[in-house]
This record gives C-alpha cells, sequence and structure tokens, in this order.
C-alpha cells in the first residue's frame, strides 16, 4: 500500500484517487500519525501531500521525521516536498513571486529510471505555492525547472527519495500520472492488486474479527452506500446483523414504502422498520440554521438505533454506509488541518459519546468503487445508479423551518420533478438532481387571480465524486415542462427558478 500524509491539501483526494486508479490501495492519514502505526501499515511508498501552510512558520504540520530512516521511497509535493526538504537540513524561503497556474516544465534528468522516465523533456505542470527552496539537502539535485523556478523536482536517487513543487495529481499536469506511475511501480516496486474481489475479501475477514459473536445493527437508508454495505456486512455474519430502515418524515414521495418491498423481494436479511416521524419533526421545531438542523438530525437518528438495539438482545455495533470523502471532509471537524464546511450527518452530526461502536466497512472507498463493490456483490444495476440522497433528506432542502406542510409541497414538487428527468432520460447522466424549498414568496397570476405563493429552485449536478460538481445544462424544453408542472400541480408554488452555480464555490445542497 501506499500511505499519503494529508498536510492539508484541497487535491488530497485527487491523489488517493489517482493511486488507486492505478490499482494500488492507498490511504491518507493526518501528519500526527504515530511513526509505530505508519510502520504497522508496511507501505510501500509514502507520499507528502501539498498544505496551505509554509514550512518556516511555527506550527506547520510535521510528521515524524523517523519516516526517512525506514528505507521506504518517499515523494514530497508541494508542501510535502518542502517539509522534506527542511527535515533534511535543506532551506526554504518565501519566494520573490507567488505562482499559480500553468507552468512550462523543462525536464533536466530522465535518465535513472526515477520519476521523469518516459516524461518529455518539455511538458506543462500546475503550480500553486508562495514558498521555494534555497538550498537543497546534501544527496539530492535538481531533475527540473520552469522559468520561474529553479527548483521544480528534485531526487535523491540513492535514498529513492523525490520532490515535486507542482502538483502531479491535477489533470492540469499532463503527464502527471504518468509520474505518479512512475513512483509507484519502478521506485517502490508496487504491484496492481487493488480490485474489488480482494476488498470483499479481506473486509469479510475484517468484520468477521471485529464482530464475533455479538450483533450488529446497520442504519439502512435504500441508497447506494448503506445498500452495499448491507450486502457485504450480511456475507460476513449473516443473521447477526439487522438493518433498520428510518421513517424520519424527511423522505421523498413513497419513498419507505418502496425501499422497503424492494429490500424485502431481493434480500433475505433481517430488516426494521423505525417509524420516527413525529420524533425528527418535534426535535426540528422552529430550528432555522442549517448546522443546528444537521447535527440534530445526526442525534435524533442515533436515539432510534440506539432504541432499536435495545429490543434486540447484544447489540454492541451501528454498522453505517460511510464513505471516505465523509471522512476525510469531516476530519477537519475533529482538529484537522482543513476547514469544516457542513457537517455530515453521519460523521461531523454524531453526537460526542455512543453507545454503539461503528462498523464502517466502506470508509475508505470513493463513489465509484462502492458501485463496483455492488456490481461484485450482486446488486441490481438499478440499485447501483440511484441518485444518492442525503440522509437529512428533505429537512436539508427546505430551507428555514421544516414542518409537516412544506415538507408535503416539497415532496410533490420533487417527485414531478424525477419523473420528468428519467422520462427524458437524464437520471443516470446526472449525479443529483432535486428540487429546494425557499423561505421566499412571490407574486403570480393564476385565472385571472392573484397569487402569493412559495418559489423552489431546480438543481441539478453532474459531478464525479461530489467534491467538485457543476450545474447541468438540461435542456431549456425540460427545464420548461418541470416548471410548468410544478406550478400547474402543486397548490403552493407559483414560481420556478433554475440553480446555476457550480461546486465550489457553492456546494450541491443549499444547506
Ligand atoms: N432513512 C435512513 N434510515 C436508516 N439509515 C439511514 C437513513 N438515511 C441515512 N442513513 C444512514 O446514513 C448513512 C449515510 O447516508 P448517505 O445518504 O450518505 O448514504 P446512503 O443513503 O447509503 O447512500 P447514497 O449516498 O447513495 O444516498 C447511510 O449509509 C445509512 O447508514
Ligand atoms: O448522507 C449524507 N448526509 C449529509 O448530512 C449530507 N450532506 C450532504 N450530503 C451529500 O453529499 C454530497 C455533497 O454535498 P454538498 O456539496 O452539499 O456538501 C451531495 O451528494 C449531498 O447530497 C449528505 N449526505
Ligand atoms: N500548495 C502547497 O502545498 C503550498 C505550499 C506552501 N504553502 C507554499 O506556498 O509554497
Ligand atoms: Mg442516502
Amino acid at each position: 500500500m501506499i500511505l499519503i500524509i494529508d498536510f492539508g491539501s484541497q487535491y488530497n483526494q485527487l491523489i488517493a484517487r489517482r493511486v488507486r486508479e492505478l490499482e494500488v490501495y492507498c490511504q491518507i492519514e493526518p501528519p500526527d500519525i504515530a511513526l509505530d502505526a505508519i510502520k504497522a501499515l508496511k507501505p510501500e511508498g509514502i507520499i507528502l501531500s501539498g498544505g496551505p501552510a509554509s514550512i518556516y512558520e511555527p506550527n506547520s504540520p510535521r510528521v515524524d521525521k523517523g519516516i526517512f530512516e525506514l528505507g521506504i521511497p518517499i515523494l514530497g509535493i508541494c508542501y510535502g516536498l518542502q517539509y522534506m526538504v527542511d527535515c533534511l537540513g535543506g532551506k526554504v524561503i518565501r519566494s520573490a513571486k507567488r505562482e499559480y497556474g500553468f507552468a512550462e516544465l523543462h525536464v533536466i534528468r530522465r535518465d535513472r529510471g526515477g520519476i521523469f522516465s518516459e516524461v518529455a523533456e518539455d511538458t506543462r505542470c500546475w503550480m500553486s505555492h508562495g514558498d521555494t527552496i534555497d538550498q537543497l539537502p546534501s544527496g539530492f539535485e535538481i531533475t527540473a525547472e520552469t522559468a520561474n523556478t529553479r527548483v521544480a523536482a528534485v531526487e535523491d536517487p540513492k535514498r529513492r527519495f523525490y520532490g515535486l513543487q507542482f502538483h502531479p495529481e491535477v489533470v492540469h499536469t499532463p503527464e502527471g500520472k504518468k509520474m505518479l506511475e512512475n513512483f509507484l511501480f519502478p521506485v517502490c516496486g508496487c504491484q496492481k492488486s487493488w480490485t474489488m474481489a480482494s476488498f470483499v475479501r479481506n473486509s469479510v475477514e475484517e468484520i468477521r474479527s471485529t464482530v464475533g459473536d455479538r450483533r450488529v445493527v446497520l442504519g439502512l437508508s435504500g441508497g447506494v452506500d448503506s445498500s452495499v454495505a448491507a450486502m457485504l456486512l450480511h456475507q460476513a455474519i449473516g443473521n447477526q446483523l439487522t438493518s433498520v430502515f428510518v421513517d424520519n418524515g424527511l423522505l421523498r414521495q413513497d419513498e419507505a414504502e418502496k425501499v422497503l418491498a424492494l429490500f424485502k423481494r431481493h434480500f433475505h436479511m433481517n430488516i426494521r422498520f423505525a417509524r420516527a416521524r413525529a420524533q425528527f419533526l418535534a426535535a426540528l421545531k422552529g430550528v432555522e440554521d442549517p448546522e443546528r438542523k444537521r447535527k440534530i438530525i445526526g442525534r435524533v437518528f442515533i436515539e432510534v438505533f440506539d432504541s432499536e438495539a435495545r429490543k434486540i438482545k447484544n447489540v454492541d455495533f451501528l454498522a453505517q454506509g460511510t464513505l471516505y470523502p465523509d471522512v476525510i471532509e469531516s476530519r477537519s471537524a475533529f482538529g484537522g488541518p482543513s476547514a469544516v464546511i457542513k457537517s455530515h450527518h453521519n460523521v461531523g452530526g454524531l453526537p460526542r459519546r455512543m453507545k454503539l461502536k461503528l462498523v464502517e466497512p466502506l470508509k475508505h472507498l470513493f463513489k465509484d468503487e462502492v458501485r463496483l463493490l455492488g456490481k461484485e456483490l450482486g446488486l441490481s444495476d438499478d440499485m447501483i445508479w440511484r441518485q444518492p440522497f442525503p440522509g437529512p433528506g428533505l429537512g436539508i432542502r427546505i430551507i428555514g423551518e421544516v414542518t409537516a406542510k412544506r415538507l408535503a409541497l416539497l415532496r410533490k414538487a420533487d417527485a414531478i420533478l424525477l419523473e420528468e428527468i428519467k422520462a427524458a432520460d437524464y437520471y443516470r447522466r446526472l449525479w443529483q438532481s432535486f428540487v429546494v424549498l425557499l423561505p421566499l414568496k412571490s407574486v403570480g397570476i393564476m385565472g385571472d387571480q392573484r397569487t402569493y405563493e412559495n418559489i423552489a429552485a431546480i438543481r441539478a449536478v453532474t459531478s464525479d465524486d461530489a467534491m467538485t460538481a457543476d450545474w447541468a445544462r438540461l435542456p431549456h424544453e425540460l427545464l420548461g415542462s418541470i416548471a410548468n408542472r410544478i406550478i400547474n400541480e402543486v397548490r403552493g408554488i407559483n414560481r420556478v427558478v433554475y440553480d446555476i452555480s457550480s461546486k465550489p464555490p457553492s456546494t450541491i445542497e443549499w444547506e
């Protein structure tokens, strides 16, 4: 495996994606990981990520220096390179000018089977730094330069230490993937072994040894992640698993009935249905702040799981379909180097003290990997290709207070949108498509009468992993027919707008 040390770069997950695309398993860990924990992972190579800090500042993040004594190849990217240089006796200074964007890279040495083998002598790279290397540690030499940056890449071929001032993980560095490939295979000697079949084998074993003869409850939403987690756990521990579907009152039209029917038909596992509408709505009464709503929903979910667990004997574990991006994005909530954007109900929204221990077999996977895993486990295409639906559901799509009346309005509008999207064959082409109910009213005219009613917004985005997203260029005719149907069929909505923001700077959900 490859260990990635997270110095807070916004591109960390991209590094992980690239490595896994090359069929090598990797894991991202924070800089305070202990040296013994690093050794226990038995990495074949270590990648030090970029990050917003400057190495000469007090309290800039550092990982145990012992990594340089392990005899393992190390690749430093941007801040990671600067950290390596600083640790090993070189010098990093603030550069006279910041460099952000494309730069022409001139490769000086690519004849030693290192990072640049088979890379063109002149190629482009993506820079994003304000610091620069002034003095190299002994044993290092410069292997590439740009017009602005004398030290664009370095290596110490004896110790197999490599450093890039630019970002090989972004698509704007066209030969970046080749450079990473060179690091993984010739340099680190990795094998291509990251396949879903091997993942299933290892997870089943791990789940069995964690759970022993105890019981597990799993939050089953009918979404891709929890359905795949349920299949995996069921394969590992069979009847020791009970899945709990919670009707939190924030679901879409007919969702509870549909999900239950589907699972009863296709899966022979224990499923419980927890009716908790009133509990969620009461807890949300009068609450308008998005983060408060999220925390409340997270807490009530756990209360419901706890009370279901009490009805079954010997339950020690709660299983969830938490994915890698949820974990990494929420890490900051626990003191990591990046900023808190929003608390996902199943991670940052969890209460601090919990009775049940978490089992999260998918917490190192990305969404597209979970879909592949679902296929491996025999889940139908319809389930695998469902658009994601957040656990807080319509609760974060009603801006402002959540009430039964507003839920009813949104449910109708959302059902119409989905019907139209599916009929136009756009469902699978979109990462998500949904309606948001705004806390605003506007004036309209219907049948010669004045109306003063709610505004709904349509949100439809394309994305690969929800980390970035673009608004979907839906045909005007389709948008027109959705709007037309919503306004005609949903009493209480008289205006529909289309959200044309991308992520970043906006996010996919409005709250
Ligand atoms: N209505 C629900 N009942 C029980 N558990 C739920 C419910 N909604 C969400 N969860 C739990 O919260 C986790 C996170 O929700 P999330 O929406 O990210 O995943 P998902 O619903 O499984 O998949 P998808 O992202 O495709 O919607 C789920 O994996 C599940 O364990
Ligand atoms: O299970 C979930 N619990 C949550 O609390 C939550 N918040 C956002 N999402 C989903 O995450 C993806 C990224 O959303 P944002 O761009 O709005 O952050 C999108 O796919 C969102 O639908 C959630 N899923
Ligand atoms: N992208 C980065 O890793 C930046 C590293 C450091 N903060 C610099 O400005 O050079
Ligand atoms: Mg979901």
